[in-house]
């Protein structure tokens, strides 16, 4: 596939949901998605990533904002851009009497230009599962099912809600490197999950929303160095937080104890463990269990989602 990676396959400028009863499930999101990328929104529960989704699937209406897909509007054009798109649901609906051989049949003969069915079955691990019954299948086998379907129509551009949700480590592995292969060969893809390893490992770049807005955005690199990283460790018997360097000089932002352990937070991790080292060895002290680690995307996650707690809490309070 001829890739242009500067075209934005995915644009969604301050986009709207509201559902019946006036609640606002989505409250102005904007992000974009160039070709070729994977892109990853997550969440918390209810943070808005599903009913997102569903209006860049063109599945509903926007109440406000701009979705563009291919440089189409999905639900108004949804001619135009359903066919170049494959959509896995959060849930998909089979019927469950069918083998799996037939239900990718089945499907395979409402897309036109399908692929083999054979060959997408092979592609998610399915080929031994073919004669077998759709309501036999494990939840695991079912999410592959779904994915095969997707491919089926070789689409430009992928959307995965919660694809490996119910698999096995094995399973999510295998899916993760499928993803990795399609987006080599020029598929966009934009999944939700909530598994931050997956993001982190498989993400081009991420949202994260809250609450239905974007809480933070950026590759997996830029979301987790705005937070701190932390240095863990157990000062022996004798010895007090005081008898350290003064934390401001470590470059420590933020700090805990519980009895003898010691967390320190900070944006100059080098610098802090270094200084922490060289004043341990001159005093000779031994820091037990002593643990230096950059963030993580899940202490990220856990940050951000706490902070946007907080100042829902204050302004709460403040109304
Ligand atoms: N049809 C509906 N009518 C009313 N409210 C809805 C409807 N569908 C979803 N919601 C609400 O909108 C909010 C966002 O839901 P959504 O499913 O988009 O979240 P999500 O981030 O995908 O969550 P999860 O991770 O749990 O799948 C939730 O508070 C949910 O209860």
């Amino acid at each position: 596939m001829d890739i242009n990676e500067h075209e934005h396959v995915i644009e969604v400028t301050d986009l709207r949901r509201v559902y019946g009863g006036g609640f606002e499930a989505v409250r102005g999101v904007s992000f974009s998605v160039r070709r070729g990328e994977v892109f990853a929104l997550l969440g918390t529960n209810g943070a808005g990533k599903t009913s997102t989704v569903e209006l860049l699937e063109g599945l509903a209406e926007p109440a406000g904002g701009r979705v563009r897909v291919l440089g189409h509007d999905p639900f108004a054009e949804r001619a135009a851009v359903r066919p170049r798109t494959g959509v896995m649901l959060q849930e998909g609906g089979f019927p469950s009497e069918l083998t799996v051989a037939e239900t990718a049949r089945m499907w395979a003969g409402c897309v036109s230009g399908a692929r083999s069915p054979l060959e997408v079955l092979g592609l998610v691990g399915l080929a031994g599962k073919t004669r077998v019954r759709v309501k036999q299948l494990s939840g695991g086998e079912r999410r592959r099912l779904d994915l095969a379907l997707a491919l089926l129509g070789d689409p430009e551009v992928l959307f995965l809600d919660e694809p490996t949700t119910g698999l096995d480590a094995e399973g999510r592995r295998d899916t993760w490197e499928l993803v990795r292969a399609l987006r080599d060969d020029g598929t966009t893809v934009l999944l939700t999950t909530h598994y931050l390893e997956e993001a982190e490992d498989l993400a081009d770049r991420l949202a994260i929303l809250h609450e239905g807005r974007i809480a933070a955005a950026g590759t997996p690199a830029e979301v987790t160095a705005a937070q701190p990283s932390r240095i863990t460790f157990e000062l022996p018997d004798g010895y007090f937080l005081g008898d350290l360097p003064p934390l401001g000089e470590l470059g420590v932002s933020g700090h805990e104890t519980e009895g003898r352990s010691v967390r320190l937070r900070t944006h100059r991790l080098q610098w802090a463990a270094t200084r922490l080292l060289v004043w341990a060895e001159q005093a000779g002290v031994e820091l037990r269990r002593l643990d230096v680690r950059s963030a993580s995307l899940e202490e990220a996650f856990l940050g951000i989602a706490r902070e946007a707690a907080e100042t829902a809490g204050t302004k709460e309070y403040a109304a």
